[in-house]
């Protein structure tokens, strides 16, 4: 075997996997959306089934299809008009997935999530359990942001984001990501065409993210840099990541059979525990905790936070809620499960746990965050 066919061996291996179809994909120049290029997805998506992958469509062009319905040639700027474009659009959009996959014999699903249903504890496992009995079903889920009633505070924004997020919650071996660029290159290739492609990385790679640009359309959000930190947030469940282009014809079984399309970024840290990918996942968070230099350090060496070690609360949060943990400098270093309110961990900062008692009237726990609640970003 080849290097490249030894890297690419992880896809070929790939049992579960998290497609995601991006806008500037999956439209025509922003408006309705491109029929042949869903239904030759839909005719490789089956083919991958049929080989007993498990699969789910991450799919955007709600908006975009929702815009050709009402007739609208320029994207709407105000929120309540994007969407309401992509009310009407979604039903588009689902529709024409359930026809093009009905074509091959597979039932398709229509999930909805904005971010609050992933940070809510019982509601991500709701979510999980849903998903997990329709793949039993050998039904196919296919997901888009809820972009109805998501507000800045629970809006993922980019698809490539719902995309990891969901590569976690069902612990996928694969992401892979579909969009208008052969993969990443070493700069924006609309602007630098000189730019190269990269082949093979590892996920969490810094100097991707200085490679990476914004959308260089005004149909797609995010543009390369989400799918690069898409990439080190699927790595977190073990999902290895590719971005490729969804023009290249039969682009899903090649790249299934391991030929070396796009990029592949690969995911080379043990994967973290269900839990603590929960809270690594939580884009937006109660409250901030700055910490001493001891504290940080014992911290990133696995340790519970203390109070002792704790040099500042900032923000308004009850127990048991998700809070960052920041250095010195102001950098987040962790994140975790709150065991006291904000109130209460002013109270306790900066004390030993053998003073929670005397200073709050009652002990919950000697930790501020126990470390089995705790993960380091
Ligand atoms: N280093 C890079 N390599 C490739 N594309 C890049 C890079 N930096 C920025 N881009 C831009 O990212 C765009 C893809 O992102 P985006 O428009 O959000 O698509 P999608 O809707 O598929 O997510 C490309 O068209 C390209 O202009
Ligand atoms: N949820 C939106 C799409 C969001 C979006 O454009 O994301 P992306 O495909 O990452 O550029 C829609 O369906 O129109």
């Amino acid at each position: 075997m080849t290097q490249h066919q030894v890297a690419r061996q992880p896809l070929v291996d790939a049992r579960t996997l998290v497609v995601k179809i991006g806008s500037a994909l999956i439209t025509n120049n922003g408006t309705g959306l491109d029929l042949d290029a869903i239904n030759s997805w839909a005719k490789q998506l089956a083919e991958l089934a049929a080989s007993g992958r498990r699969l789910l469509l991450v799919s955007s062009g709600a908006i975009a299809c929702g815009m050709q319905q009402l007739g609208w040639s320029k994207r709407p700027s105000s929120i309540p008009e994007l969407q309401a474009a992509a009310a009407v659009g979604q039903m588009g959009l689902a529709q024409t997935y359930q026809q093009a996959f009905g074509a091959h014999g597979i039932r398709t699903a229509q999930i909805l999530l904005t971010h609050e249903d992933l940070a809510d504890r019982t509601r991500y496992l709701n979510a999980r359990a849903t998903i997990s009995t329709l793949l039993d079903l050998g039904v196919l889920p296919i997901i888009n942001e809820n972009d109805t009633v998501a507000t800045d505070e629970i809006r993922f924004g980019d698809n490539d984001t719902l995309g990891a997020l969901v590569a976690n919650l069902i612990e996928a071996d694969a992401l892979i990501i579909l969009t208008d660029q052969e993969g990443l290159y070493t700069a924006d290739p609309r602007k630098e065409p000189a730019a190269t492609l990269v082949s093979l990385g590892a996920a969490g790679d810094e100097q991707y993210e200085r490679m990476a640009g914004g959308s260089g359309s005004h149909v797609g959000t995010g543009g390369m840099i989400t799918k690069i930190w898409a990439a080190k947030r699927a790595a977190r469940s073990g999902a290895h990541t590719v971005i490729a282009s969804g023009r290249a014809p039969n682009a899903l079984p090649r790249l299934l059979q391991g030929e070396a399309l796009g990029t592949l970024l690969v995911a080379s840290q043990p994967p973290l525990a269900a839990r603590k990918q929960w809270l690594a996942d939580h884009l937006q968070l109660a409250g901030r905790i700055q910490v001493d230099a001891g504290a940080s350090k014992a911290l990133r060496s696995g340790s519970s936070l203390l109070p002792v070690g704790v040099t500042a609360v900032e923000g308004e949060f009850e127990r048991g809620a998700v809070v960052a943990c920041l250095d010195e400098t102001g950098h987040e270093i962790a994140r975790g499960l709150s065991n006291y309110a904000s109130s209460e961990a002013r109270r306790i900062a900066g004390y030993p746990s053998g003073e929670i008692e005397q200073r709050l009237g009652y002990l919950d726990a000697p930790e501020l965050i126990h470390r089995d609640n705790l993960v380091i970003v």
